[in-house]
């Protein structure tokens, strides 16, 4: 579906060294890797936002439609759940479904200033599957929430992933706990400049402890 080859990324020095790799329909991936490693940069290059990047270092790119929940949520401010996602391609009917499908059915005339984090973080997932995207990249989806809203939104992020058997995506998080919920493959960066360390498949519980082991004895890797 997609094959990076990525010459690499310098801000004034090298951050992310060569970078290849396939993302097939369906692939669940979490990213991994230390704090300020290069993750983020990896994704705005997948998603065709970074344009130092050569259009043909990301081979398929161009017919794929891709959402992107970012760090921040990134919703219009004066604009409606309902209107903001109407933007990202919805008619009124499919927002107020998408915004259902993330436990906002009553929340469609909210304004995103209205919400908690874990509800405005929900919303801009929402806005993600308004583009009805053949990859979804989630940068850190549960940074900053309470132990019980990063569980709902885990167990959301899998539902949606079961019920789009032909998208694939790409979680960022620093924990690898993560993977055993919602990866079918690990990708871990690292060094300077960074490059993907490991790109394992984690279909059997077996894979993954072994993948998780690792990255516990992993320097400088913070385990949750
Ligand atoms: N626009 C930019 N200008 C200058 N340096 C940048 C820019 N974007 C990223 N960097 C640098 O590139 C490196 C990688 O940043 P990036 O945000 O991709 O890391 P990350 O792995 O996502 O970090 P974190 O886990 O803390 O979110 C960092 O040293 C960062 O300071």
């Amino acid at each position: 579906m997609l094959e990076l080859q990525i010459a690499g990324r310098s801000f004034g020095q090298p951050v992310l060294g060569e970078v290849f790799a396939t993302i097939e329909r369906g692939d669940r991936i979490c990213l991994l890797g230390p704090s300020g490693i290069g993750k983020t940069t990896l994704l705005n290059a997948i998603a065709g936002l970074d344009k130092t990047i050569p259009p043909k270092a990301i081979i398929g790119r161009d017919k794929l439609r891709v959402g992107y929940l970012f760090q921040e949520h990134r919703l219009l401010p004066w604009r409606t759940l309902n209107a903001n996602l109407q933007l990202a391609g919805a008619t009124t009917a499919e927002a107020d479904d998408h915004l259902a499908s993330v436990g906002l059915k009553d929340y469609s005339h909210y304004l995103p200033d209205q919400l908690s984090l874990g509800m405005a973080r929900r919303a801009a997932l929402a806005r993600c599957l308004a583009v009805k995207p053949d990859l979804l990249l989630l940068d850190e989806p549960f940074a900053s929430l309470d132990p019980v809203m990063a569980g709902e939104l885990k167990a959301l992020i899998a539902g949606i992933m079961d019920a789009h058997p032909r998208m694939a995506m790409i979680c960022v998080t620093h924990d690898g706990g993560d993977a055993e919920i919602l990866a079918n493959r690990l990708w871990y960066l690292d060094g300077r400049p960074a490059q993907l360390q490991w790109d394992d498949a984690v279909g059997e519980p077996r894979l993954i402890n072994e993948l998780l082991g690792k990255l516990r004895n992993s320097e400088g890797f913070d385990m949750v």
